[in-house]
Parts: structure tokens; sequence; C-alpha cells
């Protein structure tokens, strides 16, 4: 007789406390229902897909053993977390993920008290998860803090931080090393061969071997003696992991997708008395779904797809190139014409773009892993030995570098040339990944050069002078998605530094636009001379130096002059308001404005909605002006109000 369709228990569980209400027995089939509802909802909406796969037993077995939320649960990068807003009253939602007025992305404090630490960019979890535990500590208060961080995530500096101060929090933290053999990219480093020989070296751990580990029944002396002899046995590393040498107790490898497994092993880990543990726990990247696994991304990143065959709706495909595409062929245009030239990337080498500059030149193309700050200072070192190093970083992540920015590349003033992709709004990753600082971050900084492309042809001509600057520090940033569709010329033109371009002559009021906002600054000049005003736009091209002749010239010829650009205040508009504040050009009546991005941190939406919450797009600029105009007697005629 056919065996009864079993009861669904997915549409049972609204919270992790319903989980616990399962017997043991039924979490093999809640997580084979978990992933196809992951995979139902990430294929309507897009998002992150693999990693969310590959820990979907974690994410059973981890809220049934702990009394989450008071057990502290944070995942590393968080891009993973689906699985987990799934099983903490946020499937109701899951459909509007990472989109506008819709779930983040990420795991966030202000979306639920499941998510005790936001995250986004990685190798923040232990350290959050070690000041949780101390907190609890200091209290007296029961509750673990588990930080589950990935394979990839463990070779960024801040976990070894971390890791380094985490004995003081004894048994009270838990972290589970979540390892999938691969980041974004396969994985890079010598930490990712160690990881591989630790998986290698044997059979996974069993609940009595990891009870006997956990528990140390044995004297320590003496379980470190048994445990090397069994090491050596199992032609194992030789000493202690390196996460015993730190002060873990190093439970695995452990199959990761053992959900009944896993759960006798937290409920080993919940117990013991001593700590920290360190449960290295194995996995597979799009785990049970066959596009993902059977992909070499394992779907990192998708869009819409279809689920039955796997294909994504990536869109008719032609169009204007991605400006990532043109930075990676520009660059390797100057990889061709100069062997100094070399390429870092920190662990983004598709999303930069360096994938393909690799394929070009293997030798010369540089990951480094997710470790931004080590990226920027061998750079440093690169470029002090007569090399020109490019770091492609996107601009959110170059955050993490910023000292060595300034300590080890502008104050010694080393030629690094910085390529910041994904500059201004991005989307769809919401305010954790918008590259919104950089202009303010770098243009504070002596010796930088700091430049905007407005569109492709322009970065293809600032790569080309950014690779023929030795004598400093420089800098291009550029938007997450496509040009306009110019046409590329055979070779790029060498730019002057400091000088920018008049695109457009005007009388009345000049728009001073930093980057790819020239669009919206060309749109509002054809709706102002509409109106009766005659504009000037310049494409500035240099947030440092600004061209200061050119600055002048336009600030005490107009009558109202606007500055535009895809950043934060204290960027481009603060160089032209410190040049006009520092020589008076204000003081003759001129009306200067500067837009920006607000000062608040921008939800995830498309970035077309987001500009125009942004106030950035032409009828702002045009509304700008008016306004500026309305405060002089000129009169301004009547619809002038009425912003097309
Ligand atoms: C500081 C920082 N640099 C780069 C990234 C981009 N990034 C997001 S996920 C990821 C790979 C993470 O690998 P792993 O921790 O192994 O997680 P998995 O995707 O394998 O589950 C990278 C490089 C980031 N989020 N933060
Ligand atoms: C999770 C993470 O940080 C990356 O996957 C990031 O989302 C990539 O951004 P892009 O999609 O803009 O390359
Ligand atoms: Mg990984």
């Amino acid at each position: 007789m056919s065996e009864r369709p079993a009861t669904p228990l997915l549409d049972q569980i609204q919270y992790p406390s319903d989980i616990r209400k399962l017997q043991k027995a039924q979490l093999p089939q809640l997580a084979e229902e978990l992933r196809s509802e992951m995979i139902s909802a990430v294929s309507t909406s897009g998002g992150h897909l693999g990693s969310g796969l590959g820990v979907v037993e974690l994410t059973v077995a981890i809220h049934y053993v702990f009394d989450t939320p008071d057990d502290k649960l944070i995942w590393d990068v968080g891009h993973q977390c689906y699985p987990h807003k799934i099983v903490t009253g946020r499937r109701d939602r899951i459909r509007t993920l990472r989109q506008g007025g819709g779930l983040s992305g990420f795991t966030k404090r202000a979306e639920s008290e499941y998510d005790p630490f936001g995250a986004a960019h990685s190798s923040t979890s232990i350290s959050a998860a070690l000041g949780f535990a101390i907190s609890n500590k200091l209290a007296n208060k029961p509750g673990r803090a588990i930080a589950v961080i990935g394979d990839g995530a463990m070779s960024a500096g801040m976990a070894y931080e971390a890791m380094n101060n985490a004995h003081e929090a004894g048994n009270r933290l838990v972290v589970i090393l979540n390892d999938n053999d691969m980041s974004i990219a396969p994985p890079v480093g010598g930490l990712s061969h160690y990881l591989a020989r630790l998986v290698s070296s044997g059979k996974y751990l069993k609940t009595r071997e990891i009870a006997r580990r956990v528990f140390g029944r044995l004297p320590k002396p003496v379980e470190k003696a048994a445990r090397k002899a069994e090491e050596y046995a199992r032609g194992m590393v030789t000493g202690g992991t390196l996460f015993e040498e730190l002060g873990f107790y190093y439970v695995g490898p452990v199959d990761g997708h053992d959900v009944l497994g896993l759960v006798e092993i937290l409920e080993n880990v919940r117990d013991a008395k001593d700590g920290p543990i360190l449960i290295h726990a194995v996995t597979v990247k799009g785990k049970g779904y066959g596009p993902a696994e059977s992909a070499a991304d394992k779907y990192h990143g998708v869009v819409k797809f279809d689920v039955v065959s796997g294909k994504q709706d990536k869109g008719p495909g032609g169009g204007p190139p991605a400006y990532t595409a043109v930075f990676a062929d520009a660059l390797k245009a100057e990889m061709e014409r100069d062997e100094k030239v070399v390429a870092i990337t920190a662990a983004m080498p598709s999303g930069t773009g360096l994938d393909k500059v690799e394929q070009a030149f293997p030798d010369r193309t540089f990951d480094v892993g997710i470790a931004e700050q080590h990226a920027v200072t061998f750079a440093a070192g690169l470029a002090a030995q007569g090399h020109r190093p490019f770091c492609a970083i996107y601009s959110t992540f170059l955050q993490r570098a910023y000292d060595q920015v300034v300590h080890d590349v502008a104050i010694q003033n080393l030629p690094v040339r910085f390529a910041m992709d994904r500059a201004g709004l991005v989307g769809a990753d919401g305010c954790t990944h918008a590259g919104a600082f950089d202009l303010a971050y770098l243009c504070t900084l002596p010796n930088m050069v700091v430049m905007a492309a407005a569109d492709e042809v322009e970065l293809a001509n600032m790569v080309h002078t950014m690779a023929l600057h030795d004598s400093g520090p420089s800098a291009v940033r550029y938007p997450r998605g496509n040009g306009r569709g110019l046409a590329m010329p055979a070779s790029p033109q060498r730019l002057e530094i400091g000088k920018g371009r008049i695109v457009r002559e005007g009388k009345k009021v000049a728009i001073l636009s930093l980057g790819t906002r020239l669009e919206e600054a060309e749109k509002a000049a054809d709706m102002l001379e509409a109106k009766g005003l005659s504009t000037t736009v310049a494409d500035m091209r240099f947030a440092k130096p600004i061209d200061e002749e050119m600055v002048r010239k336009l600030l005490t010829t107009h009558e109202v002059a606007v500055t535009i650009e895809e950043g934060a205040i204290g960027g481009f508009g603060a160089q032209v308001l410190t040049l006009a504040s520092d020589e008076g050009l204000i003081d003759a009546g001129l009306k200067l404005r500067t837009m920006r991005l607000p000062d608040i941190f921008q939800d995830q939406d498309a970035p077309a909605k987001q500009y125009d919450d942004a106030g950035l797009n032409a009828p702002h600029i045009v509304e700008t002006v008016l306004k500026a105009l309305r405060r002089n007697d000129i009169a301004v005629d009547a619809d002038a109000g009425a912003i097309a």
C-alpha cells in the first residue's frame, strides 16, 4: 500500500518555538519543505540562493536546540538568512525580499528580535556574538551567542581578532564554521587549503567522539595526547587544529546536512560546561537544488528564475555594456600596454570584472580573499616596489580598509589605483552596500586624486589616466549597472588631472555635475531652458582636485549654481563650497546649492526609485534652481512651480 503523504510541517511553523514542538524524527521533512519554500520564494524575487540552501539543516537544528531569540543567533554576512527568516515569523513576507518596502536581503535588527545583529559586510559575526556573550556573562544572565560564519568570511582578519579574544566567553560562545568550500568564487589562500585538509582527514566525527571531546572526560593533557595520537593515526595535521590553538574546543568536521546528527551535536554543545566551542560543519552551497549545485557560482546571487529548469530571467541581453565590463576591458588594455600594471580583488572577481582580467593575465591578477585591509596594503607594497596596482574594491567594501588607504597609501603618497565599482545607490542590496561615502572619505585626504565617470567613455579614459598617474594615489568611482550606450573610441584619452569639461553652454544657471548624474543634469537643463532659464552643464570629472578655474568662472558668471553628486554630504559639493567660501565667491550674491544623498541610510529599492527618493533626478534639480531664484525678486512665470 502506498505510503500516505506526510502531513506538511512548514505550515505549522511560525516561530522556532513551533519547531521545538516537533518530534526530532520530523526535522528532516521540515528541512526539505523549508528548502522547497526557499527555492520557490527566491525564484520570484531573485537574491542570494546558494548560501541559504547550504544552511537549511543548520537553521532547523540551531533553532530546535537553542532557545532563540534568548540565545542569540548571528549569521555572518547574512545573505544566507532566508531559511532563518522563513521560520522566524517572516514567511508571509519572504517574497518581498530585497524590494522596496519589503524584507531586507540580510539580517536586520529592526526587522525581527530573531535578528539580534545586522550584517551584510562579512566576518563580523564572531565579534558581535562575543559582545552578546560577554554582556550576558557580566549581567550573570543565561543565554548563548551562536555565530554562523562561512569559510569565505573566515578569510578576513576580523574573524581572527575575535577568536583571539573569545576565550573570555567560555561556553557562552558557539561558533559554527559553515564550510561549503566556496566564497562567491572558489575560496583562496592557505586557510581554504587547511580546511580542506581537515575535512579530507577522515570520516565525520560522530556524537560519541564529540561527547568525549566536548565534555573533555579526560583531563586536558591526556585528552590532548589522546587526540594527537588519533590525529596522527588519521593523518590529520600535527598538534591541535588552528582553532584549538586559539582556545576553542574544535568539533568537526561534521556533516552539515545531517539534521538529526546536528541536533545531537548541538545538544552536546549546548550543555557543555567548557568553551568556547567551534563546530566545523561541512555543507554544500546550493544543496538540494540541481541547477545551483551544478553551477560554477552555486547560484550565489540570482535574478528571478524558473524553478523547473533553473533558467534565470536575465532579460533580452544586448544594450549598453555594464560599467564593470567597461572597466575590465579598459584595465586589460592597460595591462597589455604596461607589464607593471597588476590587479587585486578581495574575493569579488566576478563582481569587479577581474575574473575576465585574470583569464588574460593570471600571473598579474590577485584574489586575496575577503581581506580588503590586506588588499590595500598589499597594493601599497607593490606600488612602493615599482608596480602599478589597481585595487578593484566596491566603494562600500573599501570602507573596511580606510586606515590602510590613509596610513599606507596616502601618507606615503604611493601610486595605488582604486577602482570603486557600485558607487552611489545600488538597489536591492540596500544601505549596507550603497557606495555613498567614498567621495567624503577620499576627498578629505591629501595627495588623493578622485574621479567619477559620467559614462562608459569617461570610465575608459579615467582608467587610462590612472594607469599613467604615478605621482600619487588615485581613485575612480562608477555605478552598478549599464552605461549610456555611447560609442567607445578606439583608444582612451588621457585626461588632465583636475580638469572638467563643459557639455552645454548657458548663461543664467550652472549645473556642476559629478559622475553619472550628468544624464539627469542634461535633462534638467532642457526643462530649465523651456522655462526661459539658460543653463550651462559641466561634467566636473574630478572631485579632487576640483577644477578650480572652471568653478571660479561658473560661479562668477551665473546667477545660480548647483552641484550634484551620487554621494553623501562631505564630497564634491563640499569641495566646491569650500573654494567658494575661501574665495568669497558667494559674497557677491551667488545662489549656490549642493545636491547630494540625504542624510539617511536608504533601504533597498529599484535604483531609479532610490534616486527619486533621494531627490537627485532632473525634476529635483529644476525645483532647486526655481526655489533659489524665488528667493530673489525676479518674477518666475506662474506655472514654474508645477514641476513637469
Ligand atoms: C567585507 C565584505 N567583503 C566582501 C563581501 C562580498 N561577499 C558577500 S558573501 C561573500 C562570500 C562569503 O563566503 P562564505 O562566508 O563562505 O559564505 P557562503 O556564500 O559560502 O555561504 C562575499 C565575498 C562582503 N559581503 N563583505
Ligand atoms: C552578499 C554580498 O555582499 C554580495 O553578494 C553582494 O550582494 C554582491 O553585490 P552585486 O550584486 O552588486 O555584485
Ligand atoms: Mg562558503
